[in-house]
């Protein structure tokens, strides 16, 4: 099981700052979109610098021209973009064989599909290397959590690897690890901690289940 600290609200060179504080406790490194759209594809170029033997994520929540897309943040250092998964079958398509051809890796994000079941057996077999459930901010807001959603994705699909996103914390990541999914993605959870280096250490012991 992977771990992802997921970086929102900072700027690039915080960023670059914090996933060096914790890069020894996670797999990936992800600049979120917020970051993206403040600062463009340069943060995700910072961070590659930035980091040694993690891989980095570039969340652009794709939804079309996405074989250009997807080029664009791999040119700048990204091992994993995200697309999301209402985008169109020709996108999704577009975005795997661009990924695949440079040895890269796409994750779909789930956000807003409403027949995940059907969606996910889809972008299963369209090749999607993740498939990623995801409540979002607003949808955490009004206090949604992902599991039964990872529940759902995960017993339908054959290839792909299953994440999962959205208010996990330090305090919360046991329930999400004991449904066994294959990458465990945390943002403000370790982003916010007043120590975010503990928080990181925290998560990744209790999913090695120490
Ligand atoms: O993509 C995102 C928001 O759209 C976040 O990166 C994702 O939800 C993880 O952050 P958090 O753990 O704070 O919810």
């Amino acid at each position: 099981m992977k771990l992802q600290l997921a970086i929102d609200l900072l700027n690039k060179e915080e960023a670059a700052k914090l996933a060096q504080q914790v890069e020894e406790y996670v797999d990936i490194v992800e600049i979120g979109t917020p970051i993206v759209i403040n600062e463009g594809l340069g943060a995700v170029e910072l961070l590659s610098q930035s980091v040694k033997d993690v891989q980095v994520l570039a969340d652009l929540k794709i939804m079309d021209a996405a074989g250009y897309e997807v080029s664009q943040a791999i040119k700048f250092g990204a091992d994993i973009v995200t697309i999301l998964g209402v985008a169109e079958d020709a996108s999704i398509k577009g975005a795997v064989e661009e990924a695949h051809k440079n040895g890269k890796e796409l994750l779909v994000d789930m956000i807003a599909v409403q027949d995940l079941e059907k969606r996910a057996k889809e972008l299963d077999a369209l090749g999607a290397d993740y498939i990623a459930v995801h409540t979002g901010y607003d949808l955490q807001a009004e206090g949604e959590s992902p599991l039964e959603s990872l529940r759902k994705v995960k017993s339908v699909i054959k290839q792909s690897k299953v994440a999962v996103a959205g208010g996990i914390t330090p305090e919360t990541i046991k329930s999400v690890a004991d449904e066994n999914p294959d990458l465990i993605i945390v943002g403000g959870g370790i982003a916010n901690a007043e120590d975010p280096k503990a928080a990181a250490k925290l998560c990744r012991d209790i999913i090695e289940g120490k």
